[in-house]
């Protein structure tokens, strides 16, 4: 029934599901390693990345309490104590005392910089290239915040850098050269080709620009849904119109993806114009990663870059193949502000740190949760998964989703976050339904006391509380998952308001950080997307960088030049 019903979401959609994104503007005025970026209308979010801390140890004033003690009842019918703040804050000063400390020794660590003439923002820039040259998977952040103190100060930073960036291409390399842009442009459409959801196209859009102002010739690719062979419906054509819009200039749609119509038109193209080729997913040999087609795609061009993050977790030709075969294969934007975002912020965090993950399945996140565990401060569990742990502990939980075979993990991930000092909540109320429906009768229950024949579909209000309370001492979240069956409005009370918990954090300059996936279109459903900091164009993608695991398309990116530069 899960099943089919989140099919048909996912149905409603659109081909390969919603996704939104926030577009990579950094601030500052242009300069070559900085180029305008103007979104066509106002995306998710504009804002430069909040200064990451360099501190690598984990907030000391954070235990694990016992889960049962925590967040557990043993006595159905009174209510649950409110667990999480004080039991937390109880081994050592208050978090938001503590953060008020380290704020202010930030502060006077910055005053010798404010002093020379250099703002505060800029010292945490120099700090993190300090520390990306031992994380580098920091350096591209590292080098987009060492811009952006450049730009607006007329100093040029000293950065490393993981990934060459478009952005180090000046005219001189670009102007008349041919250049393969790799984009996710794989957006919903209706049934009448009518695109329902456009962000992932306007967040192609300022690495194209900035092709286009430096007088290159743009070769698009894309793929669009999962076709097998050639198909109509997944035709990139639908596409052509705004995507002109959005440019501004009449972009060219080439129906084939390589050979001598292709070749023609590319050289027809003259500089500043655009050809979009067909869904390169139409060519099986793209997914396989098929070298003699990975070579003629690249013939095309003079170099490449990769805007696609959605699809970077994929080795395909059009990601990774190509590379072999293009000098230089450079990061895009996009690709960029993804990685600052969901790497690079989430691997030195602003303390306190808290992720909140939910979704069905425990066994879907269970490389998210370990991974996560070693960087957070603070877990909070909610949506389907959260039944495997309260089994585990020996809990009756109805009919609700168990995953029998993962009872001994959620132990263990118990038994991890204990040892790792990481808080990790669970919901000490859940909202029961008698059947899984959206007119389903439904009541409130400590998490203890699951009447048989009932399921939990959402998290409790004593819950919500207790979340948003634990999420106020927090500097930074990522939150990755539903807290419950949101797609049904009687169950959607948990989900929504971690939503706008997170929203209103935000305008208080928290960094929130949505993983992609169900938590998006939640996020979008409530119509806070605008205010979060980071929401991400990629579900897999997100996932799997979340996870640690490397991602082909960045790895075959050329490593970036080591920048030394002086202020002027
Ligand atoms: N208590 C629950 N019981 C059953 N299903 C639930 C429950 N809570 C949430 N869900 C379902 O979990 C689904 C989302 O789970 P999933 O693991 O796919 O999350 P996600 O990571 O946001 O999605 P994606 O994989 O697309 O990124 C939603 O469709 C929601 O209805
Ligand atoms: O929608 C996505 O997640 C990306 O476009 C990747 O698509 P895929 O899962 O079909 O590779």
């Amino acid at each position: 029934m899960l099943r089919r019903f989140q099919a048909q979401i996912r149905r409603r959609r659109g081909a390969r599901g919603t996704h939104t994104v926030a577009i990579a503007v950094i601030a500052g005025g242009p300069s070559p390693t900085h180029p305008p970026q103007p979104p066509s209308r106002p995306l998710a979010s504009d804002k430069q990345i909040p200064p990451a801390s360099t501190s690598s140890t984990k907030a000391p004033f954070f235990t694990t309490p016992t889960p049962t003690s925590l967040l557990l009842s043993t006595r159905p019918s009174s209510p649950i104590p409110a667990p999480a703040p004080a039991p937390m804050a109880s081994t050592a000063a208050p978090p938001a005392a503590l953060v008020a400390r380290r704020a202010a020794s930030a502060s006077a660590a910055a005053a010798p910089l404010r002093r020379a003439g250099l703002a505060a923002g800029c010292q945490p820039a120099r700090s993190l290239a300090f520390a990306a040259g031992a994380d580098p998977r920091l350096a591209v952040h590292v080098a987009s915040r060492c811009r952006a103190a450049s730009a607006a100060r007329g100093t040029r930073a000293v950065a490393t850098m993981a990934k060459k960036s478009v952005g180090d291409l000046t005219a001189a390399d670009l102007e008349g050269k041919r250049v393969l842009v790799r984009a996710d442009l794989n957006v919903p459409l209706d049934d009448n080709q009518n695109i329902t959801d456009d962000t992932r196209i306007r967040a192609a859009i300022p690495t194209i620009k900035y092709l286009l102002s430096n007088g290159a010739k743009v070769i698009l690719t894309s793929h669009l849904g999962r076709p097998k062979g050639v198909t109509p419906k997944f035709s990139l054509a639908p596409l052509v119109p705004r995507l002109s819009e959005l440019l501004g200039i009449a972009v060219k749609k080439a129906e084939d993806v390589i050979g001598p119509e292709v070749e023609k038109l590319v050289a027809d193209l003259e500089n500043g114009a655009v050809l979009l080729l067909e869904n390169v997913r139409f060519y099986k040999e793209e997914e396989k990663n098929d070298p003699e087609f990975a070579k003629k795609l690249a013939s095309l061009a003079d170099l490449f870059v990769n805007d696609a993050f959605g699809t970077a977790h994929r080795a395909h030709a059009s990601t990774e193949g190509v590379t072999k075969f293009l000098k230089p294969s450079v990061a895009g934007f996009l690709l960029q502000k993804e990685l600052d975002y969901l790497d690079g912020a989430v691997s030195n965090p602003k303390r306190p740190f808290a992720a909140i993950v939910g979704g069905s399945k425990v066994s879907s996140k269970i490389g998210v949760i370990e991974s996560l565990l070693e960087k957070c401060d603070i877990l909070l569990l909610g949506g389907g998964m959260i039944f495997t742990f309260y089994k585990a502990q020996g809990l009756s939980v109805g009919s609700s989703l168990v995953e029998e075979d993962k009872l001994e993990l959620a132990t263990s991930l118990l038994a991890k976050a204990k040892a790792k000092g990481v808080s990790l909540l669970l919901p000490s109320d859940v909202i029961i339904a008698d059947k899984f429906a959206p007119d389903a009768n439904s009541q409130t229950v400590p998490a203890s006391a699951i009447p048989d024949g009932w399921m939990g579909l959402d998290i409790g209000p004593d819950s919500v509380k207790t979340f948003n309370d634990a999420l106020d001492t927090t500097q930074t979240i990522i939150w990755n998952g539903p807290m419950g069956v949101f797609e049904f409005d009687k169950f959607a009370v948990g989900t929504e308001s971690i939503a706008k918990k997170l929203a209103e954090l935000s305008k208080k300059g928290v960094t929130t950080i949505i993983g992609g996936g169900d938590s998006v279109a939640a996020v979008e459903k409530v119509g806070v997307a605008d205010v979060m900091s980071h929401i991400s164009t990629g579900g897999g993608a997100s996932l799997e960088l979340l996870e640690g695991k490397e991602l082909p398309g960045v790895v075959a990116l050329d490593e970036g030049v080591m920048t030394r530069s002086v202020t002027v």
